[in-house]
């Protein structure tokens, strides 16, 4: 028996060990203790191990006393298949032997001596296994730091709980590992990540948890999957503290929601929020109208070209700007003063709270709460003072009755005139009480009906009357008047565009405020190099947490004109983040990435180009749209089958293009759907590359008829998004090969395909 097998088979033992200890688990928590002893007994009589089976017959004796949550029962039910992927030697410096740990997605212990069984991957040690080499290492817990030594670093091919093999890591192998897990398709990818984390992505997984983080990654560096692995390692550590629904994620469209929530529930992280910002906001505010989402800008832009649509541009950008939070600040000051009430409070001639005071409980004492929670507050404090004064008042009148009736008693020496002085005292008192206590009834109420009730979609309207808007801005311009009368126009319509929600949110926060079901305490932003800067400042305004992780590529900034022109903008909303790069790209073959690349060339930005991770694959090819091409596509996706891809996708510049394709029948015929954002992604997909964002697919055609990509920025970017879509093959079919910019890129880039 080789020195292989011989391991191969103790780590089969250790495998069916711990398989039968989850089983075991998985039974104590389900069934009651008769069950659970015959099982136990079951389980002992099949298992034979050596010198061992009396630890194992104490660690399944203990385990019936753990006791364990729903989730955590459901992850367990869920990792039987695969309890583990790695595991570590390490010789602590303080101790005497080296230690072996099992690294997995969940943890397990064993109850009586605290050891783990299974040692979560976010746990401190487990960054061993991923930082750094086997020798001499450190790791720190709880604050403090231990060094010790890596004697071994394994890696286990499990496959329906069944150990197929192994390979110990080492320089070498490290990337024959990652290559493996890469070769594999779409479907398969996302899911298996947690074995193969990188070092730099892991410094981004594992970065400090309570300052807010910028990831600029390259075009599939792991982004998303990275962002995601953060979450879960952020929910691990603060268990405590935050709870999933607590998360929010932001996604830039709902099929890109599709993609990952397969993820999600592996990551433990299925019950944070996760939505779109768009979506996010129209929910929070509570306003259904339409809005024209920035893909329809965009697409105006790619389809049509003209001035007006620029000029839709320049307000886009306009409103997502630091100048327009500006503008809004004074108009949220504006707003402030309709809410300052000065007139006294009373109950009829009696000064409950002046209003001085009341002023300076809305100015001051409760200036940290949103308008109407101001209010509401002043009304609580109004009905409180009412109520304790209000008793001492009626005691007063009552009293002053009381001494005019004793006067009139024991002074007044005519008997008639007596008697009716008493009885008009005694008539007057009592209505002058009754009258008292009504008015306390209403007093409040009719109070607060000073302060405004504002509806937010009349608030913002109002922001664009001529007069009010001349009096925000710092110049007038011919632009900004364009923009007032157009937004006016479509508001009167209730109709919105995406740039009019981060206004409105921020509006929001300032008046009404966030409801306590809709708060969160930490956001994830992906594809973050489309949201404005005001984007990101009603977000950070709306939650008030700094606790943000925010990834994204400026190359992939299609949106530029309203997104982010660079990272150092965001530095004015968030304290003191992170920041940190992602340079090594994982998706897709060096080939592929070698075409990308030159495209970053041709970009005004300066940026570092992406490394491919070593993985070779066919060249791009470029598919002439001569007679006979139909024929060529039917071919090639033909033998692409027979290679064993399974998810396609053609990705046009234009949503009008992704349309006359999907009606050519050759194409149709294999089952390619058009995809908007409403549809369920498939494997055979047409869509606009703007939709493709974030998005991967084995194979990807590049299509072009009408609308071919030319040398300008916005189409540059829209290309490389495209282009940085599959895994494995990408063909660009087209007239010629400048339709996708070809002839600015070497020639031995890409080859010719002939059919
Ligand atoms: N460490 C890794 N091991 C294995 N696969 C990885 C690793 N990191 C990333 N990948 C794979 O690379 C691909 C790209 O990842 P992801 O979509 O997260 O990148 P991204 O940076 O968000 O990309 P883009 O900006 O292009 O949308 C995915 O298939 C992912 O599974």
């Amino acid at each position: 028996m080789s020195v292989y097998d011989e391991h191969l088979e103790s780590e089969k033992e250790r495998l069916t060990f711990t398989k039968e200890y989850m089983n075991h688990l998985i039974t104590v928590q389900e069934s009651g203790q008769k069950a659970l002893k015959e099982r136990q007994e079951d389980t002992l009589a099949r298992l034979d191990f050596k010198d061992s089976s009396l630890r194992y017959q104490e660690m399944l004796t203990h385990s019936s006393f753990m006791k364990l949550s729903k989730d955590q029962l459901e992850n367990l039910k869920n990792l039987r298949k695969k309890p583990y992927f790695a595991r570590i030697d390490f010789h602590r410096k303080e101790k005497t032997d080296k230690e072996t740990f099992y690294i997995g997605k969940v943890s397990l212990f064993d109850r009586e001596t605290q050891l783990p069984i299974i040692l979560d991957w976010r746990s401190p040690l487990a960054n061993v296994y991923y930082e750094g080499r086997l020798g001499d290492v450190s790791y720190e817990a709880h604050g403090e730091v231990y060094e010790g030594n890596v004697s071994l670093k394994r890696q286990y091919q499990i496959e329906d709980g069944e150990l197929l093999g192994f390979r110990d890591v080492d320089l070498t192998t490290k990337d024959e590992l990652l290559q493996d897990s890469l070769a594999q398709n779409a479907e398969h990818r996302l899911t298996e990540i947690v074995s193969t984390i990188q070092e730099e992505q892991n410094r981004v997984i594992r970065a400090d948890l309570r300052k807010p983080i910028i990831v600029q990654g390259a075009a599939g560096s792991g982004k998303t999957t990275i962002a995601l692995h953060r979450i879960s390692y952020f929910l691990y550590n603060m268990r405590d503290i935050f709870k999933p629904d607590e998360m929010l994620i932001l996604a830039p469209n709902r099929l890109f929601i599709q993609y990952i929530s397969e993820v999600l529930p592996e990551l433990g992280v299925n019950r944070a929020k996760q939505t779109t910002f768009s979506d996010f906001v129209q929910h929070i505010i509570q306003v259904d109208w339409p809005v024209v989402s920035q893909h329809d800008v965009l697409m105006g832009t790619i389809e049509k070209a003209e001035e007006g649509e620029t000029r839709h541009l320049q307000m886009a950008g306009y409103k997502g700007s630091k100048a327009f939070k500006q503008l809004l600040d004074r108009y949220i000051q504006k707003v402030k003063q309709t809410y300052i009430v000065e007139e006294d409070f009373m109950l009829a001639e009696f000064k409950i709270k002046s209003g001085a005071n009341i002023k300076r409980l809305f100015l001051k004492d409760f200036q940290h709460f949103p308008y109407e929670v101001r209010v509401e507050k002043i009304k609580r404090v109004l009905q409180s003072e009412l109520r304790r004064k209000k008793k001492q008042i009626i005691e007063k009148v009552a009293a002053k009755y009381d001494d005019e009736l004793d006067k009139a008693l024991f002074g007044m020496k005519d008997k008639d005139k007596r008697k009716t002085r008493v009885s008009f005292l005694i008539t007057r008192k009592e209505e002058r009480l009754n009258e008292l206590k009504k008015q306390a009834r209403t007093a409040v109420s009719r109070y607060m009906k000073q302060f405004p009730k504002h509806k937010l979609t009349n608030l913002y309207k109002s922001m664009y009357e001529e007069e009010m808007f001349c009096s925000l801005v710092e110049e007038d311009s011919t632009e900004l008047q364009y923009l007032r009368k157009t937004t006016s126009k479509y508001l009167q319509n209730k109709q919105l565009h995406s740039e009019d929600l981060a206004p409105l949110l921020y509006m929001y926060t300032y008046i009404s405020g966030l409801h306590a079901d809709d708060q969160v305490k930490k956001v994830v932003v992906d594809e973050a190099q489309d949201y404005s800067f005001l984007e990101f400042y009603s977000l950070k305004k709306a939650f008030q947490t700094d606790l943000f992780t925010i990834v994204g590529d400026l190359a992939q900034g299609i949106y530029r004109y309203r997104g982010l022109q660079n990272w150092e903008s965001l530095k004015e909303v968030f304290r003191q983040p992170s920041y940190l790069t992602l340079q090594k790209t994982y998706r897709t073959t060096i080939e592929i990435m070698n075409l990308a690349n030159q495209l970053l060339t041709l970009m005004p930005e300066d940026l570092p180009k992406a490394e491919p991770v070593v993985r070779h694959g066919p060249l791009p090819a470029f598919i002439e749209k001569q007679p006979g091409w139909k024929r060529a596509f039917i071919k090639v996706m033909d033998q692409l089958e027979d290679k064993g891809m399974n998810s396609f996708a053609i990705v046009t510049k234009t949503m009008k293009e992704a349309a006359e394709v999907s009606q050519i029948s050759e194409i149709s015929s294999l089952n390619f759907q058009t995809l908007d954002e409403h549809t369920e992604m498939g494997d055979r997909m047409i869509l606009p590359a703007y939709l493709a964002k974030g998005l991967e697919f084995d194979v990807v055609f590049l299509y072009s008829e009408d609308h071919p990509f030319t040398k300008n920025e916005l189409d540059i970017k829209v290309l490389y998004v495209a282009m940085t879509r599959p895994l494995h093959e990408l063909y660009m079919i087209g007239n010629s090969p400048h339709d996708f910019l070809l002839d600015h890129l070497g020639q031995a880039s890409y080859q010719v395909h002939s059919f």
